[in-house]
Parts: structure tokens; sequence; C-alpha cells
């Protein structure tokens, strides 16, 4: 809360020479914290997926205007140890992500009003769904919204596919505009334990504006989480920026490692591709290791924890190399070996 309350502006601190001491001390003692939770994280979950979970994800995502998100959110979860990664697209988009990478699974099945005539609707938003429902209990998660744009037609087919995953118990990471289609009907995450929200600085203002019906506070920006998380139910929600603030209405974790000071679009597509896979390898192993309930930790906050710290090293190491320069790629092709940093892989 310390941390929250200094004020950053332009990179410089707002600080007396007093306060400027404390938050050293604080921010060193949080650091070596956040450290040792992120070995012990990852090491659980090295063990937990040992080769035998690695599991199977899709992206819902990727329209005529953007393939890059659920491109880099679907190898991204792949790089951190998915098996199969699955991506569902419109016609459009399909055939560009395919040519990105044989890697991924690709299945060009969403359309938008512009392809579809008014009584074709209902037919079509059917096979769109019956389409989905054949794949999806394969998955372990799936991340809903990395590029998926904001067309009526195209949002009710996701929000069919949305309350489908929570009959089946698939836990959901919603990202990108697929918080912006719950943000218009909350109804889609509320009382879901197994739902991630992921915001960044905008979607978590319209987020906010919405369900309690205010302005972000961040003199209070733990407390304000907490009731976000509180008033939409059960709910995980990672509010992105310069520290993530990890919640689940019950208590905050925040990560705030040194990851990269160059902001290049597509970053937050890299967590939510690594949350998916993280929380279903916490879900999995708790799962199967019975927990003694006054320990017990929710693994979709855990998997959440493990997205953050990989993503801010992977970005600490691609800035080290490109510098300014650093794209969305450089950051992807650094996360073999941050998780080989914060836990090696052994044989
Ligand atoms: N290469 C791609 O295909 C990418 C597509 N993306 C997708 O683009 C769609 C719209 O996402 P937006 O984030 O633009 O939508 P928003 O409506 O949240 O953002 C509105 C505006 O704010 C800006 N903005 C967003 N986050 C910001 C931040 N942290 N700091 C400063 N400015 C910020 C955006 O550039 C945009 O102009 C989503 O589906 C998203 O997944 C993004 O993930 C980025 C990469
Ligand atoms: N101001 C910041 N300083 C340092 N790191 C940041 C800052 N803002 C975001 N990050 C890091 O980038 C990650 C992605 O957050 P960001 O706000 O860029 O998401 P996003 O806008 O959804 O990204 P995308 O461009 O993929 O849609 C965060 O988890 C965090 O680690
Ligand atoms: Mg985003």
């Amino acid at each position: 809360e310390k941390w929250n309350s200094h004020n950053f502006q332009d990179g410089k601190f707002l600080m007396s020479v007093k306060s400027y001491l404390k938050f050293w001390l604080v921010h060193s003692i949080l650091f070596l914290g956040v450290l040792k939770l992120q070995q012990n994280i990852l090491s659980n979950l090295s063990v937990t997926c040992h080769y035998c979970f690695p599991g199977k994800i899709a992206i819902i995502g990727g329209c005529r205007e953007y393939t890059g998100a659920p491109y880099f959110a679907a190898i991204s979860a792949l790089r951190v140890g998915a098996d199969l990664s699955h991506v569902f697209c419109t016609k459009d988009a399909a055939t560009v992500i395919k040519s990105y990478s044989p890697e991924l699974i690709v299945h060009p099945i969403l359309e938008e009003s512009y392809s579809v005539r008014d009584d074709e609707r209902e037919s079509v938003s059917s096979s769109i769904l019956a389409e989905v429902i054949k794949w999806m209990e394969r998955f372990d998660c799936i991340v809903v919204g990395p590029g998926l744009g904001r067309d009526s037609f195209l949002m009710d087919c996701v929000g069919n596919i949305m309350r489908h995953a929570r009959q089946a118990n698939i836990p959901t990471v919603v990202d990108g505009d697929g918080l912006f289609l719950i943000t218009n009907n909350i109804g889609l995450v509320e009382d879901n334990s197994l739902a991630i929200l992921t915001p960044n600085v905008y979607e978590y203002k319209r987020l906010v504006q919405k369900v309690l019906n205010c302005e972000v506070n961040e003199e209070n920006a733990s407390e304000q989480l907490t009731a976000l998380c509180q008033k939409i139910g059960g709910v995980t929600i990672m509010r992105k920026g310069k520290a993530d603030l990890i919640s689940d209405g019950k208590k905050v974790t925040q990560v705030s490692t040194f990851g990269s000071p160059r902001r290049c679009g597509g970053q937050g597509d890299i967590l939510s591709g690594s949350v998916a896979v993280f929380s279903s390898w916490a879900r999995h192993f708790l799962l199967s290791n019975e927990q003694p309930k006054e320990t017990s930790v929710n693994p979709m906050v855990l998997g959440c924890i493990a997205g953050s710290l990989l993503l801010r090293k992977a970005a600490a190491l691609a800035f080290e190399k490109n510098k300014r320069s650093t794209v969305t790629t450089d950051i992807i092709e650094f996360l073999g070996q941050s998780l080989e940093d914060i836990c090696p892989a052994g044989r």
C-alpha cells in the first residue's frame, strides 16, 4: 500500500529524501520476497507439470484488423509449456495467423456482421457455437479477447462461447476486447471463480466506471480492486500497469519487479497466454493434491503472479539486448530463458 501511494510522473520520483530512502527499503524487501515467491510458485508448477500436464489452451480472438494479438497469446502459451495452442478467429484472420507459425492450430470459424445476412444470423451463430463445443472439453483454459474486435454479431457469438465454457467448468482468461464484451455484459463472468480478468489502464477504468459507478482511485487502489472483485463476485482480476495488482476479492498481491521501460503493443497478449498456462497448472496441481483448508490458495491468483513475473523478466532481458527497438516478438524469444533462470527444467 505504501508503494502504491508513491507518485510517479515521467519516470521521476516525486518524493522527499526521507520517503525516497523508505521507498528503496520497502522495495528491496518486496523484491526479495517476490523473488522467493516466484521461485516457489514456478518450481511447484514445474513439479506439477513434469511433462505430463502441459496443458491445452485456446485463444478466442483474431479478426480483420488484429492478427498479432491472438498470435502473441497463442505462441506465448506454447513457449511457456502448453502442448497445444488453438486459435478460434474470423476467416479473414485465419490464413494470416497460420502463416505466422505452423505450431498453431487455427480454426477460421468466427464471423463478423458484414459477412452475415440478417436472416442467417441465428443459424450461423448456432453453427459457430457447435463448432467450438466440439473442441471445448479438450481445453484446460481459454483466453477470450486478444484481437477479437468489437463487432456486435461477433460479440454475441463469443458471449455464447463464454456461457458454454462456464457450464463446462473451463477456466477463462478475459483480455482485450473480451473485456469490452464483459464490461457491457457483466453477467458473463459474475460469480465465476474460474474467470480471470486482465485489464490494462483503460480497460480497468471502463470496468470500474461500469461496475462500481465511480472513477479509478489511485490512493486506495488495493481497496478499490478488492471491492471490484467482490462486486462482480468470485473472479480474479489482474490490474496491469507499472505494478500489477492481483486480487480475488480476498487479498491483493502486487508484482512490481522491474520489467522494461519500453512499452510495445502485445505485451499484454504474452501475459494472457502465459497466465492461461500457469493457472491451468496450478489448478491441476491443487485438484490432484489435497490442501489443508486454512492454507488453500486460489490457483487463478497463482497463475497471474507467475505470468506477471515471467513477462517482466523476459521484457527486461529483451530490453537489455534490443534497447529501444524492443518489440513483442523479442520478448517472446526470451520466455524460455526467463523460465529457465527462474526455474530450471532439470532432466
Ligand atoms: N498487434 C496486434 O494485433 C495487437 C492487437 N491488440 C488488440 O487491440 C484491441 C484493442 O486494444 P486497445 O488496448 O487498443 O483498446 P483500448 O480501447 O483499451 O485502448 C484505447 C486506446 O488506448 C491506448 N492504450 C491502450 N492501453 C494503453 C496503455 N497501457 N498505455 C497507453 N495507451 C494505451 C490504445 O493504443 C488505444 O489507442 C484488443 O483486441 C487487443 O487485444 C493489442 O493487444 C496490441 C497488439
Ligand atoms: N507503466 C508500466 N511500467 C512497467 N511495466 C508495465 C507498465 N505498464 C504495463 N507494464 C507491463 O506490461 C504488461 C502488460 O500491460 P499493458 O498495460 O501493456 O497491457 P495491454 O495494454 O493490455 O497490452 P497489449 O498491448 O498487449 O494490449 C503488464 O503486466 C506489466 O508487466
Ligand atoms: Mg491488451
